[in-house]
């Protein structure tokens, strides 16, 4: 079988060479890996489709495995146009390519026997075999998937800049490559543009051995095989979500819990860094979330708080037992005509605001502030060598932005009762991180990708990968180190590395203009420049339609019909003033949340957004 499994030529000793090797002496090593792989898969494929069209026995399994096959093709072609295949590493977890895919053209052999004693004696084996082969060509399609779609860069586009040296920062446009399963010292960062700039994130790429320390007691140490029975090895179908640093997989455990298994893309420092940063802040916040506010009562002017935050958690806001509202209740809330309000001080005067009406054993209702809003529950996770997955209770509708900008848009699109349900949730979950949590927590990532829906819609903020816990006496971070989605980071973040409250403020403004716009995209007449796409491209659309007093036009035409416009419009105004330039000029996510709340607080005028010109 050997002689058609491989095209051989007459070497110089009279001996026969794969034509593989003969390629890879005409060509530089670095730039024939590929070519070589390529060459090498593709008569194999070949051979394997011949193959398919013959067998007598096991004829699905046979066809997906020429399926399975042909895909690979696919995407290893797909590679080769990126720059990432010049670097040899890369293709480690290939390695085993060639030999799956021989073991694959052996099995079709046996599987095209006829003969009884065979089909007696080897059937039984053929068909494990079979088994075998087809499990070792998805997890190849899985990885080779990864590599495409992050290398192209699926969703919005990454922006990296570090800052190497104190003053130096580089940027790059793009997602890097990540891959499963390679050591971190083949990561290599250094591309440069056409421009001649280095891309990317330069230095050393690290490999970390032993996973950070865990010392949550309610989270759950998850073994590697258990994840992989839960995703049906981590299987192309089971995926969900693909992160510039993580793949997201819907599993099910054997109790029967649906479950979202985050697995880390790289194996480098970063992106371990981000799920080891959300295995240590998503605990503590939900510690604060389940506790506060879980029950509050109001009988007439008392509030009884059944639950209450523990010492560590938010910042004493109620206390346990039974408070009279106006005495031991914190000075943000009143009482306002026998209701709970919360009232302001800082935002053009003191407002009072009712922000709900209150409801027996309706935690959020009671008090518009943020139950269990933040985020979607970490059960566990798992490190395994170089494996770090995190394991999340599953959000059945997934994110926000399928339902904005993906195909749900058309086929689900959400009305304005839902939108503004989910953009209010938002806001009382960024109150939270902001305001209430003890550390306060800026979240550095909020983009409709990063909110997930459960099965009742409510938002839920996740991706706490890059999110900073703030020093007591601190209102922002500065690592010079930026990560994120183009549209949703602030200029100031982007440009000095520095998050602060008012980033997550700009990028909040930012999901709230493409929450209100929908998919439709904003009119080609706009000229953007480059700088303006960078930062939230609706901004200087809306800034224009607002000034002509005609903001209806960028509202999404599937709302058109609703009886709501008056806060539409007025939410759009809202959005401005958290996309201005100046990040002092933004309202705090406080103000926000008592905007969207209360339409007797009257709106300053928007000042420039960000990047208008
Ligand atoms: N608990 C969950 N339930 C359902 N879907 C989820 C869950 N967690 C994540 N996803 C899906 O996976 C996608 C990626 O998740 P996440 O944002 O956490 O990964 P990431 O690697 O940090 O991505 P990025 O940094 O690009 O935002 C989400 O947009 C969502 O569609």
């Amino acid at each position: 079988m050997a002689q058609v499994l491989r095209a051989r030529r007459r070497g110089g000793g009279g001996r026969e060479e794969p034509i593989a090797l003969v390629v890879c002496c005409c060509l530089g090593f670095a730039a024939n890996v590929a070519q070589l792989v390529g060459l090498d898969v593709a008569s194999l494929v070949k051979e394997i489709k011949e193959r398919v069209q013959t067998v007598s026995q096991n004829k699905e399994d046979c066809e997906l495995l020429a399926e399975r096959a042909e895909l690979i093709l696919d995407l290893l072609g797909r590679l080769q146009k990126s720059k990432v295949i010049e670097d040899p590493d890369m293709w480690k977890p290939t390695e085993r390519l060639r030999s799956t895919l021989r073991r694959a053209c052996e099995v079709i052999e046996f599987c095209r026997e006829r003969s009884c004693t065979y089909r007696f004696c080897k059937s039984d084996h053929t068909a494990k075999e079979l088994r075998k082969v087809l499990k070792a060509l998805k997890f190849c399609v899985t990885h080779l998937t990864a590599l495409v779609t992050i290398i192209n860069g699926d969703q919005t586009t990454r922006y990296f800049l570090v800052q190497q040296t104190p003053d130096v920062v580089q940027l790059q446009d793009g997602v890097l490559a990540p891959a499963l399963g390679l050591p971190a010292q083949h990561f290599k960062y250094n591309d440069r543009n056409d421009r001649g700039e280095t891309l990317g994130i330069s230095g050393k790429a690290q490999l970390v051995t032993e996973p950070s320390s865990v010392n949550e007691p309610g989270l759950k140490r998850f073994a590697f095989s258990q994840l992989e029975v839960a995703t049906d090895n981590f299987s192309l179908e089971n995926q969900i979500g693909v992160g510039a640093f993580s793949i997201v997989y819907q599993g099910q455990l054997n109790e029967g819990l649906e479950v979202a298994v985050k697995r880390a893309s790289y194996v480098d420092k970063i992106p371990f860094h981000q799920l080891e940063n959300e295995l240590d802040l998503i605990p503590k916040l939900q510690h604060t979330n389940m506790r506060v506010f879980t029950v509050l009562e109001e009988r007439r002017y008392q509030i009884q708080v059944v639950h209450y935050a523990p010492s560590n958690g938010c910042k004493g806001l109620v206390r346990r037992g039974t408070a009279s509202l106006g005495k031991q209740v914190p000075s943000n809330f009143q009482r306002w005509k026998g209701r709970v309000v919360l009232s302001h001080m800082n935002w053009k005067g003191t407002s009072h605001c009712l922000l709900s009406p209150p409801q027996i054993n309706q935690p959020d209702a009671a008090v518009g502030l943020p139950a269990a809003v933040t985020t979607g529950e970490l059960l566990g996770y798992c490190t395994r060598k170089r494996e770090r997955i995190l394991v999340f209770e599953y959000m059945p509708n997934r994110s926000l932005d399928s339902f904005i900008t993906g195909e749900r848009a058309t086929k689900e699109p959400l009305d304005w009762p839902k939108r503004s349900q989910i953009v209010r949730g938002i806001a009382q979950g960024a109150v939270y991180l902001h305001k209430l949590c003890e550390p306060r927590i800026i979240h550095g990532g909020l983009k409709p990708g990063n909110i997930l829906l459960d099965a009742s819609l409510k938002p839920k903020i996740c991706d706490f990968g890059i999110s900073k816990a703030l020093k007591a006496d601190a209102d922002k971070d500065c690592t010079g180190v930026v990560v994120g989605s183009r549209g949703f980071m602030a200029p100031e973040y982007k440009q000095g590395g520095c998050l602060s409250l008012q980033t997550d403020v700009y990028s909040f403004g930012a999901t709230l203009l493409q929450i209100i716009r929908g998919k439709h995209i904003s009119p080609s007449s706009l000229a953007l420049s480059d700088e303006s796409r960078n930062y939230g491209p609706l901004n200087k659309w809306a800034w224009n339609l607002w000034k002509d007093g005609n903001l209806m036009e960028l509202i999404d035409p599937s709302l058109h019909d609703e009886t709501h416009a008056a806060e539409m419009k007025r939410w759009v105004q809202i959005a401005l003033l958290c996309v201005q330039q100046s990040p002092e000029e933004r309202p705090s996510m406080w103000d926000v949340l008592l905007m969207l709340s209360c339409d007797s607080v009257i709106l300053p005028e928007p000042k420039l957004p960000a990047y208008y010109c």
